[in-house]
């Protein structure tokens, strides 16, 4: 007798808002396939400037505003500048679609997302980025968390144009040892580095929340990588991880944050998934 074969479901149309570092390496990996999942259509600010970069794909899709994406795909994953979260993530939660979110800082800024997400049945997931350790946050955070701390050093062109920075009139354009600009909460963080310190917003919602993380933000002229440093006192574990990110085309933006979001969807679609 032939075995019945299973349904085959037809591949998740995906909707990339943001075509820049991390929009186009994902976009390669979408068209030269991740099981699962098919690019459907992107969005980007110039659209000439991304219809040229839409040539390097072999299946090239169309590139929409913001507001046209939601019809045309069954996921949106958000790599655009934080501002815009809600802009392109609302439609696809309202109508019962998931959205991946990388610019994680901004979600402290808009809560309500959560909860629409939950009034639609549907899911905000947030990759482990340009972050180590989510895994182990998670499951110690099950028990009891005594402290996590996160000690990040960048270059300084990694950090420049933070509006912490600014405000405080803090210059690093030409320091020649590491300076110590920031330490407080993620939730001050996510404030005053909003292009910069989403990492440390993902732990903390990993962890014990953004008012209880600490963290210190160093400007390095020493350093050629984006370094974040985590420690954390558990009453399961005691654990400290580090994490030398080599920059993308956008300094401030490590390259493991596409290949996170890739390794992301492929474990949504997968019949072994490993990791909490
Ligand atoms: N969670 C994490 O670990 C990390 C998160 N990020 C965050 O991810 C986001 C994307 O980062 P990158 O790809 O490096 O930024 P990027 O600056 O290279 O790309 C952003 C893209 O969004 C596009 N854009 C701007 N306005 C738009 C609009 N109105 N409509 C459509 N597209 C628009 C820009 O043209 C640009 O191509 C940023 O918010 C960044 O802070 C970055 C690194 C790590
Ligand atoms: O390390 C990186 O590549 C980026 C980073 O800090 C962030 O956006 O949180």
């Amino acid at each position: 007798m032939n075995a019945i074969a299973p349904p085959r479901r037809r591949p998740l149309r995906v909707a990339i808002a943001g075509f820049g570092a991390i929009g186009q390496a994902l976009a390669l990996a979408l068209d030269r396939g991740i099981p699962g999942f098919e690019l459907s259509v992107v969005s980007a600010r110039e659209k000439p400037a991304a219809a040229r970069r839409m040539e390097q794909l072999r299946n090239p899709v169309p590139v929409l505003d913001i507001a046209e994406l939601e019809p045309q795909a069954d996921l949106v994953v958000e790599c655009a500048p934080a501002a815009l979260l809600p802009s392109i993530v609302e439609p696809f939660l309202r109508a019962g679609k998931n959205a991946v979110v990388i610019s994680a800082g901004a979600l402290l800024q808009h809560d309500h997302l959560a909860s629409l997400a939950a009034q639609h049945g549907a899911h905000i997931i947030v990759p482990t980025g340009a972050l180590i350790g989510l895994d182990a946050m998670l499951a110690a955070a099950e028990g009891e968390v005594t402290s996590v701390r996160m000690i990040t050093r960048k270059p300084v062109r990694g950090l420049l144009g933070a509006p912490y920075l600014t405000e405080n009139n803090i210059r690093i354009e030409g320091i020649e040892a590491p300076l110590r600009v920031f330490e407080g909460t993620a939730r001050e963080a996510a404030r005053g580095f909003p292009a910069n310190l989403n990492v440390a917003v993902a732990l903390s919602l990993a962890g014990i929340g953004p008012d209880r993380t600490r963290l210190e933000i160093w400007a390095d002229p020493t350093v050629t990588r984006n370094t974040h440093r985590i420690e954390v006192e558990a009453d399961s574990a005691r654990f400290a991880m580090s994490i030398e990110n080599v920059p993308s085309d956008n300094p401030k933006t490590g390259r493991i944050t596409a290949l996170s979001v890739i390794a992301c969807l492929r474990k949504m679609q997968a019949p072994l998934r490993i990791g909490t």
